[in-house]
């Protein structure tokens, strides 16, 4: 099949892009290169041993999106393209419902435009909000977002099976991500936040490179185990041949589903850390700190869902997830700056 990447240049987008294209399917790329570069495309060519096709523009922009729908004789859609910084969306509430909700409506009139009828959308565990219980399930209602990026996630995943109950034609396989870390086993693609990262896995590294003086824990007084949060870590090559699935999946069917990608299984902030020294034999300077807003103690996924409608699981484990990870910083400590 010809998959259209839109944000496929980025963190999950570029892995899936190599995945895919070792599956047999071929890729094409539009990003804006907002949150990413070029680079990281040339970096999955070189790993592929093939040229990708990718283009610079806007997913905001329709004429720009016609003009690859029309040069490309594209079956699936995946939108990966999103601003996805959850403080910063705070901050920035306009343009994170402008970016991401727009990006999702330009994206559904091109293929209808051109009769393009599959779509694979990113979502986020963040739907299930803090009134749902782990492990979380599919059929479970949607809850109260604590943020404005997951409001935007919540409302793509409505005006998105609005489009597929009014147009008998569309798949919309609407694809639930825990939490991605880890990256190509090569070292050659991975995260390359900007600023100082949000996320756990990149604050770890970047922490062990010599880029964070320390690790902050947010909070050991939660109602868990060890006292810290629990996560669904997923490592990211297992996401990407999620995608891979889904993209077969949504060309077999009609109408909306909901699928989880999780392994099931949580893991605490200290777990991440013990398992990150053990795997890649080395100490990490870390404190406890005060709990950060709008955490939730835990979230998991219960993951039996995608095994039984995509035959898939994840396969990789913490450990992989915590070697990969490292492997990926320290051979790019500036990631992909020269
Ligand atoms: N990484 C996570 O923890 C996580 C978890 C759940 C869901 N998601 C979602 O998965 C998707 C991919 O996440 P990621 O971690 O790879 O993020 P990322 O920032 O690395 O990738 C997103 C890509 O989209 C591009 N982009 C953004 N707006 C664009 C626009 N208007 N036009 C063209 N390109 C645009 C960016 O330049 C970037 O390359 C996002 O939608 C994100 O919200 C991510
Ligand atoms: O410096 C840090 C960073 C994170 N954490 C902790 O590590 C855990 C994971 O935090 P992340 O920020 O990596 O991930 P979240 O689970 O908070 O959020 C991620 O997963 C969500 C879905 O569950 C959303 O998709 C969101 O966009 C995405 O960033 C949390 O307990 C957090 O408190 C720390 O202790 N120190």
């Amino acid at each position: 099949m010809k998959v259209l990447l839109a944000g496929g240049a980025g963190y999950i987008g570029s892995h899936t892009a190599l995945t895919l294209t070792e599956a047999g399917h071929e890729v094409i790329i539009v990003d804006n290169y907002d949150n990413s570069c070029e680079e990281a495309i040339l970096r999955v060519e070189e790993l592929v041993g093939k040229k990708i096709k990718h283009y610079e523009a806007d997913v905001k922009d329709n004429a720009a999106l016609d003009k690859i729908f029309k040069e490309n004789d594209i079956d699936c859609v995946i939108h990966f393209a999103g601003l996805k910084a959850v403080g910063e969306s705070v901050v920035k509430p306009i343009e994170y419902y402008r970016n991401n909700i727009d990006t999702t409506l330009s994206l559904l009139e091109t293929m209808r435009a051109n009769d393009v009828h599959n779509f694979v959308f990113s979502s986020s565990a963040t739907v299930y909000g803090a009134e749902n219980d782990s492990p979380l399930y599919e059929t479970m209602k949607k809850g109260t977002c604590t943020n404005p990026y997951g409001w935007t996630k919540w409302m793509m995943e409505q005006i998105l099976t609005d489009a597929a109950h009014a147009d008998e034609n569309l798949s919309v396989v609407l694809l639930r991500y825990f939490n991605p870390i880890g990256a190509h086993e090569s070292g050659r693609i991975g995260e390359d936040p900007t600023g100082i990262p949000n996320n756990l896995m990149p604050y770890v590294t970047q922490t062990a490179v010599g880029i964070r003086d320390h690790l902050t824990v947010f909070g050991d007084d939660y109602d868990t185990p060890d006292g810290t949060c629990q996560r669904d870590y997923i490592h990211v090559m297992d996401l990407a041949d999620g995608h891979v699935k889904a993209v077969e999946y949504a060309a077999t069917r009609k109408g909306v589903d909901i699928i989880n990608l999780g392994t099931g299984t949580p893991y605490s902030v200290l777990d991440i850390v013990h398992a990150f020294e053990k795997a890649n034999n080395l100490k990490l300077k870390y404190e406890i700190g005060p709990r950060r807003a709008g955490d939730l103690a835990v979230c998991y996924s219960n993951a039996d869902k995608a095994k039984e409608v995509l035959g898939w699981e994840a396969k990789r484990n913490l450990e992989d997830m915590c070697r990969d990870s490292w492997n990926w910083q320290k051979n790019n400590p500036n990631g992909y700056k020269k």
